[in-house]
Order: structure tokens, then sequence, then C-alpha cells
């Protein structure tokens, strides 16, 4: 008998979407889009419909129930969604549920605007069963969480979470739906900028490329304070102007409030709708904002990583600031990254894609080399401010006695009196990365993976920065019961501590992972930067990324060695780009800037290329280099790692499935490099392996990657294999 038929690309691990019977009754409401949930095997599941058609249905089972009034996708994107599973190897199902809003997922409709939140009490000590352990540890790591939220995360962690209430350990209250966090800032001013000459012929050039009309895809490359925001206002204004709407990507939104905060400015209450998407908002928010993009009321949607997919049915440009950051691309399932995504749904959809750095990924660089993307460049300053002075430290030579030399305290002591502001880098957290044993030099390990504990003096406690696994300090050395335990190396605390007895009357803040927890922490730091209530700011990575202080002019990075001696190809590109990142935030304002880089390596091309502002040469360096050994941009990566407990077991299937690979590669030529115990072998108690697939070309690989599909189903349960295209992190 013929039909309506449903096919539905089911939240599970499948290879293809299923096919289902529409029922009369449902004919009639069903779109596509839609949430549904269908029979699968001897259980239910919630899947997704990605096309309605007529066919054949004698042997359908029917389609059990429709989620929802509304598609929470348009059908425009069923493409997007399905090239992208395709391209990254993962089932479409779980690529859509990865795509849509958490609290959307689970099957239970997010609209309870009241729920149970749970924060961590003060109370030390530690709970007895491990899932406790770990909700706990969670807990003190987010300081504050929904019950949908930990549910999604724990799945049936109902009864642990009641065990820890009981005990003390957390304290659960019944709030309201989390309030945007950016709905109450001070509304900045808006201050329409007469742009300058090189951003008139930019923007004149993106001009351009609307009127043409259809997909254009641009880098815009401008140097650190170039003024590439206003570009993008400007940009925007004009989608908006044809009809059209905007989608904003940054790196993560708690960490760019003063860009979300332009655009506020610029845009709102002009009956432009601005929504922005981020993992602040509770379950309900984020479903309520959701579905109004869905329904077309939203002209611009700012978000990060996951809002490439935010179901914008009229998409005019797709804005990526900062295309270069690593958060961009997601860690774990569904290993998307979202500059490449957004690259394809302009594609698709025949939109502009604007990618902004002022250090570009070389793969974009390279591709904008090659005339795959349209080349913009903003070379200086606006306003004729000059980039600062970088001068390089050669530790080796200047041997300090604590964190800082001598040519770095100095500068920051007249800086201090000039009444200017400081900011300075390390890249490390706690205390100290080692507790070392000075009888026997063994330092205190994680119990559950390959590497150090990390010191937190302040909290007294060793920490795990990958498991978050956490003991007292001990007394004795475990190994030879030594009682000289050190704390080695260098993190943020100390250097805080080192600064506040070389200066002890300035106002000195800490922004990292440990200080930005709370809500709203990161923001009051960055609010007391720009009111100048502190002198120096430390922190890591995440001072560098994209924030205006007018009022620094002094930056200082206290160690590049750990990021350049990483065992990755990029370690090079990483160091090159955070340097050149946090170097940019020095003399932004009216004073010049300068900056000083504490290094074992003074004459690395990295470090040299950014002590004299020079991308391109770098560029053309590291290019060199990658060429030679045929890594991306000359060639296409695939990582596959292979955990479980039982390590043998590992190594064992890792050495079968480089075996069938090895034969269907011949003639394809594919490199499989390993498998080989990854860098981290050990990572929350599971021993990994990995297989590197290394191609001059993107077929051949994809190729291989399918047959890979079929050769996993021999896995045990045990061994978990997940394959991740395009890595970026291969530890
Ligand atoms: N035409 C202009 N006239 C005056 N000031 C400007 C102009 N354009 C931008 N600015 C100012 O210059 C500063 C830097 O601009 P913006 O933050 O856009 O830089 P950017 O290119 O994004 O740099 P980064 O990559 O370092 O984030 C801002 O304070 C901005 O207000
Ligand atoms: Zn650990």
């Amino acid at each position: 008998m013929r039909g309506l038929v449903a096919e539905v690309a089911v939240a599970a691990p499948l290879d293809k979407p299923l096919s289902y019977l529409v029922e009369k009754a449902l004919a009639d409401s069903l779109r596509i889009g839609m949430r549904v949930k269908v029979p699968l095997g001897r259980r239910t599941a919630i899947g997704y419909v990605i096309a309605i058609r007529s066919g054949e249905t004698d042997r359908l089972k029917p389609l059990l129930e429709v989620l929802g009034e509304e598609p929470l996708f348009p059908s425009g994107m069923v493409e997007l969604l399905r090239r992208a599973a395709d391209y990254y190897q993962y089932p479409l199902g779980e690529v859509i549920r990865t795509a849509l809003p958490v609290g959307l997922s689970t099957g239970n409709e997010a609209s309870v605007l009241m729920e149970s939140h749970y924060q961590p009490a003060p109370k030390d000590g530690e709970p007895r069963g491990p899932r406790q352990r770990t909700l706990l540890a969670h807990l003190r790591r987010v300081s504050c969480a929904s019950r949908t939220d930990l549910l999604a995360l724990f799945p049936g962690c109902h009864a642990s979470l009641k065990a820890l209430v009981g005990q003390g350990f957390v304290l659960e209250e019944q709030r309201e739906r989390l309030r945007d966090p950016f709905a109450d800032l001070p509304p900045v001013a808006d201050v329409r900028l007469a742009m300058t000459e090189a951003q008139k012929q930019v923007f004149a050039e993106v001009e351009q490329a609307m009127h043409a009309g259809g997909f254009a895809p641009m880098l815009l490359h401008g140097v650190t304070g170039s003024g590439k925001t206003e570009i993008y206002l400007r940009s925007i204004e004009k989608v908006l102007q044809a009809g059209r709407q905007a989608l904003v990507l940054v790196p993560e939104i708690a960490l760019t409030p003063q860009l979300v905060s332009r655009f506020r400015s610029r845009f709102a209450g002009d009956r432009v709708c601005l929504a922005v998407l981020h993992s602040g908002l509770s379950a309900g928010e984020r479903f309520d904002a959701w579905r109004s993009v869905a329904r077309g009321d939203v002209d611009i949607v700012i978000g990060a990583r996951s809002a490439v997919f935010a179901p914008l049915g009229r998409l005019g440009m797709i804005v990526v600031d900062e295309e270069h950051e690593s958060s961009y691309k997601q860690g774990d399932g569904f290993r998307y990254h979202a500059r490449d995504l957004a690259l394809m749904r302009g594609q698709m959809e025949g939109a502009l894609v604007l990618l902004g750095s002022a250090t570009p990924a070389l793969t974009t660089f390279y591709r904008a080399r090659q005339g795959k993307l349209a080349y913009l460049s903003l070379p200086e300053r606006v306003l004729d401010r000059p980039l600062p002075d970088v001068e390089l430290i050669d530790l080796g030579r200047e041997r300090p006695e604590g964190i800082l030399a001598q040519p770095l305290k100095q500068a920051l002591l007249a800086n201090l009196e000039r009444g200017e502001q400081s900011l300075l880098l390390l890249n490390r957290r706690g205390f100290a990365p080692y507790l070392l044993c000075a009888d026997c030099g063994n330092a205190l390990r994680c119990p559950h993976c390959d590497i150090t504990l990390t010191f937190y003096l302040s909290q007294k406690v060793l920490r795990c920065n990958y498991c978050d696994y956490r003991q007292p300090p001990p007394e004795q050395c475990p190994t030879c019961h030594g009682a000289a335990l050190l704390p080695e190396g260098a993190g943020t605390e100390r250097l805080e501590q080192e600064l506040r007895d070389l200066l002890p009357t300035a106002r000195i803040a800490r922004m990292d992972r440990d200080t930005t927890g709370r809500k709203g922490a990161h923001q009051s730091l960055v609010t007391a930067m720009e009111n100048r209530s502190i002198d120096v700011l430390v922190g890591t990575q995440m001072v560098a990324k994209g924030l205006d202080f007018p009022g620094v002019t002094l930056v200082g990075v206290a160690q590049t060695d750990n990021l350049l001696n990483l065992p990755d190809f990029r370690a090079a590109e990483r160091t090159f780009t955070l340097l050149t990142q946090v170097a940019g935030r020095a003399g932004r304002g009216e004073r010049p800037g300068r900056v000083y880089v504490q290094t074992y390596a003074p004459e690395h091309f990295s470090l040299a290329c950014c002590a004299r502002h020079d991308y391109l040469a770098f560029a053309r360096e590291e290019l060199r280099l990658r060429q030679e050994l045929g890594y991306p941009p000359f060639g296409f990566l695939a990582h596959c790692v292979f955990s479980g407990t039982d390590r043998q077991q590992v190594e064992s299937m890792a050495e079968s499935l480089a075996e069938g690979l090895a034969d269907a590669a011949i003639g394809l030529g594919v490199e499989i490099l390993g498998p080989a115990p990854c860098p981290l072998a050990r990572l929350r108690g599971k021993n990994r392996y990995q297989i590197l697939l290394k191609a001059p070309l993107r077929p051949p690989l994809r190729h291989l990657l399918a047959h890979l599909a079929r050769l996993r189903r021999i896995l045990p349960r045990a061994v978990i294999l997940t394959v991740d295209v395009d890595p970026l992190d291969m530890l």
C-alpha cells in the first residue's frame, strides 16, 4: 500500500535515517524539522523529521507521536545537517540532537519556569560514593547548576543528588529561570564612529560582494585594534536593510561581553530583534530563544559554536569573530568546527561569510591565498595608533629568582608609577604545576590520568586539571616517605603572589577559570579593568581574548616554552597566535604600549615574527614546514582514539583496526600512523591509543573513513573509538 512516509533521523548511533508510516491523524500537523517519538526495536526513541514523501508503507512501523507544535529548524537546514553528518562521519540524528538546545534533546518539554538549582555548600571533605564525588566536583567547578542540566550530564543522578543534599554537601533551592546575565549590564552608549580610510575600503569590498549576491566567503585580516568590529556592525546593518538576517559567532559568549554590548548598543531598540544564545540561559530560556529564531522573529543571533545551527531562515551573513579560536571546534561527541560549518552553510544558503582575525588560522590564510576566500586587510591600528614594541627576554640569560625577570619587573614598577594598567599572561592555573619530592624527585600524579597534579595554595589542594580529581597535599612523599614536598614551576596563583610582593600598593586581580567560575565574576573583572580600579590583571589565555582596555600600556608574558614544546605540529602557530593576541591588548588607547615576552627560545621564528608583528613572515615559514611534512593545510587528518580500561585489549583492538585500514589503504595514498599510545596515555582511568590518518587529498581519506565505519563494528563494547576529522587537539 502507498501512503505518507516520514524520514526520521533517530537520535541514536545509526548509519542512516529510518522511514516511518505517518498515520492520517498526524498527517496534517507533521512538518519537516519537527521532533517525533518513534519505535526503535523494542523501545521508543526521539527523532527528527527530515523528509516527508509518499511511498510504499507496507512494512513500515507508524510514527508514534509528534512532540511540540512547530518545527525546530527550517527545511532548508536539512541539507546542512546532512552534509555536516557526512563530513564528520557522525550519525545524523546525533548531529541534530547536538545542534538543538540541550533542554530539547532529552524528550521532556523544557517549559518549566521554576526548577531546582544546586550549589556546593561551604562544607569541606568528600562524600562517599564515586558518583556523588563526581557530581560534587562538577558542582564545585560550575558553582551552580539546574536539575535539568545535571540530569542531562549525569543521567539518573537523582539519588546521588538527594544524598548530597541530605549530607549537607549541596544546597538546593527553587529558582526562577536564570536571568540573562547581560540583560542588566549598563547599556553602552553607541558611538557611531566615522570610518577610517582603511575601514572604508574594506567596507566597500563587503558592500560590493553583497550587491553581487550569493555566497561570498571573505577573510578580514586586521591587526589587533584595527577596528574589525565596526566593519561587522556596518555590514550587518546592510544585511538587515536588505531584509535578511545575520548570525554572529564568537568564541565564548561569557568571555566576549564587550563585543556583545557593542552589538546591543548599535542595534537594540531599532526595531531590530537581537538574540544572544549562550550557556548562561536556562533550558527554558534557551528553548524560548530558539523557538523565536525558528519562527523568524529574530534578526540577529549572536552565539558561540553551536549557534552556527541557529534556525534562521533568511540568512544573509555570517560573521565569525576571532576565527582562529580553537573553541570553535567541539571537543567531544560530534566534533564539528563552527567556522568550517559556517562556510558550508553560507555556501548552501547564498550568504556572505566574514571571518575576522588578527591572526588567521594558517588553514584559513592559505585558503585565502589560494583564492578560495577574498582577502581583506586592515594592516594598521585605527587613528595612527602604533602596534606595541615587543621585547623578548631570554630567560636562559636572565635567570630570574622568581618568575619575573628584571626588565619586566622594572617595567611593571614604572607603569604603576605612571598610573597605567598592566596585563600579565601565564598560561597555567593554580600555584604550581607540580608538587615534587626533593628527595626522590617524583612528582605527585593523578591516579586516573597520565598527568601531574596541580597544586593550589589558596585551597590547599592538589587537583587534576583534566578529571578534576582532588586530594589534600600529603605530608610525605608517597614513594619514598620523604617530607620535603616542594611546589615546582609556576601558575597564575604564584605569579599573583610574586606581584603582591613586588607591588605592595598596586590593585592586583587574577582572571582564570578558578576566579571566574561564579556567575558574573568575569564581567566584574572586565568592568573593574574598564573603570581602572585594577592596576595589574594576571591571568591565563583568558586575558588575551578580544578584550579592549584602552588603559593597558604594558603586557608581560611570563613563559612561552610550555606552549612551544607541546608535542603537536601546531605548537608554533599556537604560540605565535597567543602572543600576538595578548600583545595586541597593549596600547589600544591614547598611550602607546610595550610588551615583554619571557622565553628560553628567543631565537624561535614564531617569537621573532611576533616581536616584529610580522604575520606574513610567520605564515611563510610555517607553511613551508607544513608542506614539507604534509600537515594541514597541505594534508588532511583524521585522528582515531581507542580507549578502555583494559590496556592490552585497547592496544590489540587498535592494532587490528590499523591492519584492516592498511589493507584498504593500498593504492589510496593515505598514511596510517600508529597505533601508538596517545601523549595523554591515560585519561579518567581509560587507556588510550591513537591512529592518525594523513592524506594529501580529502577523497581518499573519506573513502578510508567510510571503511573504518564498517570495520569498527568488530570493536567490543569495552573499547570506545572516537574519530575526529580535522582534529585540533591531539593529546
Ligand atoms: N573609525 C574609528 N575611529 C575611532 N576609533 C575606532 C574606529 N574604529 C574602531 N575604533 C576603536 O578602536 C578600538 C579597536 O577596535 P576593535 O575592538 O574593533 O578592534 P579589533 O580589530 O576587533 O581588534 P582585536 O582583534 O584586537 O579584537 C575600539 O576601541 C574601537 O572603538
Ligand atoms: Zn585526572
